[in-house]
């Protein structure tokens, strides 16, 4: 239960008020139970089954722990999984190369190109090789449009699953202050602009930002999306801010510093648990969208 104000509790000590959990992990679950439903529908009507191709260059551990989840849990909704890992040294032609077959083969219906690649590689340029229709990761430029005029559209994932987790608790989007901390492309920059389709006013806050904490201190939505472990206090807070936390620093360690934001917030996202589980998936789920659509459109092949 959400508490505004300090209690006191049977040994007459003050406890501070405790923030309610939004969790991920169950919705996450329900999203994941009915994709599979869709998947199985999909191969018993049309002998189709969705396919993601995970693309992972290099050998950063943690990205290589991430395609592992992305793929276990495909198995286990019914989603075929094509697996592409290319050494460190790979140029961006040679990504651009591979990301350019898939979009063109039609048993592979989604693409996620792992996040980051190395220094070397044009990032951008590999994203704008994936293929639209095959984008279920929301990371082209197509994407992005679409997120910005509001237009129906493959959702960045960590965004798009923050957005479902704010609606499912029922948080009021629009008029809200939402006050976003990074401007990733994949991460910060589409929260806001989804936010901002959903009628909120956004701040956008980086690195360049002055005066931080202050701009914070006016949200009553924060998205936490700096990579920076336990980088927002709880003295930056409103009392009764909504936080997201969308960190995922080693060790699952949040940008959020919970303990402290736990007792300004209202509701705030744990971290495990909280908004990781929603970016899989949206994934997923955006993975049997892809494979619907390419199958009606004759696109796909069995
Ligand atoms: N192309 C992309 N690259 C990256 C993305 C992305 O959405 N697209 N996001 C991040 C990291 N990420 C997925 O790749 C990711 C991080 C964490 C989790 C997650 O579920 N974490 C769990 C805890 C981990 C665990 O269970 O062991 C949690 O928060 O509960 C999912 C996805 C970087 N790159």
């Amino acid at each position: 239960m959400t508490q505004s104000t300090p209690t006191q509790s049977a040994d007459n000590a003050t406890t501070q008020p405790q923030a309610r959990l939004m969790i991920g992990t169950e919705l996450a679950a329900e999203m994941v139970t009915k994709a599979a439903v869709r998947a199985e529908a999909l191969r018993e009507r049309t002998g189709v089954q969705p396919c993601l191709a995970t693309v992972l260059v290099g050998d950063d551990p943690a990205s290589a722990t991430y395609v592992r989840m992305k793929q276990n849990r495909s198995k286990k909704a019914g989603i075929g999984s094509r697996s592409v890992v290319l050494p460190a040294e790979t140029t961006t032609e040679e990504l651009v190369a591979e990301l350019t077959k898939l979009s063109e083969d039609p048993e592979v219906h989604g693409i996620l190109l792992q996040h980051p690649v190395p220094a070397q590689i044009d990032e951008r340029a590999a994203f704008e090789a994936i293929a639209p229709a095959k984008d279920v990761d929301g990371v082209t430029m197509h994407a992005f449009a679409a997120m910005a005029f509001g237009e129906p559209g493959f959702r960045s994932c960590t965004p798009g699953g923050i957005l479902r987790l704010l609606e499912a608790y029922e948080v009021p989007l629009s008029g809200a202050h939402a006050v976003v901390i990074g401007r990733s492309p994949i991460l910060g920059k589409p929260a806001g602009m989804l936010l901002l389709a959903s009628n909120a006013t956004v701040t956008y806050t980086h690195s360049r930002t002055k005066d931080l904490a202050d701009i914070v201190r006016q949200a009553d939505i924060v998205v936490a999306a700096v990579g920076k472990a336990n980088f927002v206090r709880g003295s930056w807070l409103k009392p009764g801010a909504v936080v997201v936390d969308a960190g995922y620093n080693e060790g699952n360690v949040g940008d959020v510093h919970f303990e402290e934001a736990t007792e300004v917030a209202s509701l705030i996202t744990p971290v495990p648990g909280g908004v990781g589980p929603m970016t899989i998936a949206l994934l997923l789920e955006q993975t049997v969208d892809a494979a619907e659509a390419q199958t009606a459109a004759g696109t796909a092949s069995v």
